[in-house]
């Protein structure tokens, strides 16, 4: 018997850069980085819960916050300022976190 694929959600403003490949990692809490290298998971927005694509987990690595840097924004296609901003309201009071890399399936 097959298992069902794991779930991800994304803000929809994210959708574009997702399929577009502009967007290759995201940074999670503890409780949403339950991934494995490998894994096939099934993606939708956050807002609706409507399914977009699927993506293949690449890597999992602990990232502090303070370590956040150019190269993280550059992987999530936004500005560092922004990035940090979208973190900090995500998970305010959150310093160890998780980088996910994905890629397009
Ligand atoms: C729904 C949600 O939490 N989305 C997130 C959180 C962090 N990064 C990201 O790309 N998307």
């Amino acid at each position: 018997m097959t298992r069902p694929l794991k779930q991800m959600t994304f803000y929809h403003r994210f959708e574009k850069d997702i399929l577009s490949g502009a967007k290759t990692i995201t940074i999670r809490n503890h409780a949403e980085a339950d991934f494995l290298p490998g894994e096939i998971v099934s993606v939708s927005t956050f807002e609706t819960g409507r399914w977009f694509c699927n993506i293949q987990i690449l890597s999992v690595t602990p990232l502090e916050v303070d370590d956040i840097d150019e190269r993280h924004a550059l992987q999530e296609n936004m500005p560092l300022d922004e990035l940090l901003a979208v973190i900090s309201r995500i998970y305010p009071d959150e310093k160890s976190l998780y980088m996910i890399c994905f890629k397009l399936c």
